[in-house]
């Protein structure tokens, strides 16, 4: 199992750097995840570690050794792709076994390694099949184990569930990261899935444009984000961002008023999650909108408002839709989950909890949010 650093990495085509300077740590037995909008450099940061790409600039190292120059077979890791790539002339033993065939292996231990790397991911009983015999889900498997086989000390996947449907990708990512803690190896997923990313990995690095936005626990990006790309890339549905403006510290929204605990003069943006917003009564507010749609998910009712501040989506939970279309209703939410972001887009220090609609509100108590 290893750490992986990487300094200064950069990547360019030519003319052209997709992957802005990079430096970042991944400790010895982490689960990591890349997430980040399409063509923002994900694959190619994991192409890199992988060693099917060489960095433009800076260095990449393994238990603090370089590995730049270090051949992909070399590098002792594993890979899943998208596609899974099986062979589909050889068996599923045979596609398991294909990465160890260089190795010089005896060939009881390829039987020992192929047999473990099967029984992980639990297709022991699928050794003689065709791949064209099996379904999605078991190539999913047979490239899991042909990646495990040769018991590498880093895996990485690159959007390895995008090809299952939805019942499956709920199966196999509870599977892999109950295999990935299990081996305690070293792993990187990238991936388009928010909720993959949240549920699976210790620590996720948000990108955007060829380099890192934010790197932190689940709950860092989501709650702490360090800029409005953060805020609105991370949550579904989006964080409702709301221009305001401030004077000292008092932060008007839609004609409104409330009150900073830290001075910041100008624009800003007011950030609110729509599942952090409780619908009550129009009096027990000071903010009201009028629900314009109505949307019932299921366990939740998505509305959308219309407020003086502009559209605000909010999610209530449990399935009954208590407000109708035509209704006005006051919005509610708890101050330390309100975030304000600058003119720049940086979220203001501190604010998460600075900013109170009602001074002194325990912390656990809707308050009225304005
Ligand atoms: N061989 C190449 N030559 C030139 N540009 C490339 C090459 N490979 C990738 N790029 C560019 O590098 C950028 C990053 O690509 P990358 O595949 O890493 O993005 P990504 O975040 O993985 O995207 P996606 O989620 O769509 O797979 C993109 O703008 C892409 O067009």
């Amino acid at each position: 199992m290893a750490k992986i650093s990487l300094d200064n990495v950069t990547k360019s085509w030519g003319e052209t750097q997709v992957l802005r300077p990079m430096n970042l740590t991944i400790e010895d037995g982490e689960f990591v995840a890349i997430l980040g909008p399409s063509g923002c450099g994900k694959s190619t940061t994991l192409f890199l570690l992988a060693g099917l790409y060489a960095p433009t600039s800076g260095q990449i190292a393994f238990d603090g050794h370089n590995v730049n120059r270090i051949d992909a077979r070399d590098r002792n890791v594993g890979i899943v792709f998208q596609s899974y790539a099986l062979y589909p002339n050889l068996n599923v033993r045979q596609n398991i076994a294909f990465p160890l065939r260089f190795k010089n292996m005896q060939r009881d231990e390829v039987a020992r390694r192929v047999e473990a790397a099967a029984g992980l991911v639990q297709i022991g009983a699928l050794l003689g099949r065709r791949p064209s015999q099996l379904s999605g889900g078991q190539q999913q498997r047979v490239a899991l184990a042909r990646a495990l086989v040769k018991e590498p000390n880093i895996l990485l996947l690159d959007e390895p569930l995008s090809n299952l449907d939805a019942t499956l990708r709920i199966a196999m990512r509870a599977e892999l990261k109950s295999i990935q803690k299990r081996l305690g190896i070293t792993t990187l997923i990238v991936t388009h899935d928010q909720i993959e990313a949240i549920t699976m990995a210790d620590r996720i690095i948000c990108m955007n444009n060829g380099a890192i936005a934010q790197i932190g626990t689940p709950d860092d990006l989501y709650r702490r984000p360090n800029d409005l790309f953060v805020a609105g890339f991370i949550g579904t549905p989006p964080m409702n961002l709301l221009k305001g403006r401030t004077n000292g510290r008092q932060l008007r929204v839609g004609g409104a008023s409330f009150e900073l605990t830290s001075a910041c003069d100008g624009e800003v943006t007011f950030g609110l999650r729509p599942e952090d917003i409780a619908l009550v009564p129009p009096g027990e507010a000071r903010l009201q909108g009028e629900v314009t749609v109505v949307e019932p998910m299921g366990r939740e009712v998505f509305y959308t408002l219309d407020t003086p501040a502009g559209t605000i989506h909010a999610l209530e939970h449990g399935e009954a839709v208590r407000h109708a279309p035509g209704s006005t209703v006051g919005l509610a939410c708890r101050p330390d989950l309100t975030l304000v972001f600058d003119a720049s887009g940086k979220r203001i220090a501190g604010l998460n909890s600075d900013l109170s609609c009602h001074s002194r509100a325990p912390a656990n108590q809707l308050e009225p949010m304005y």
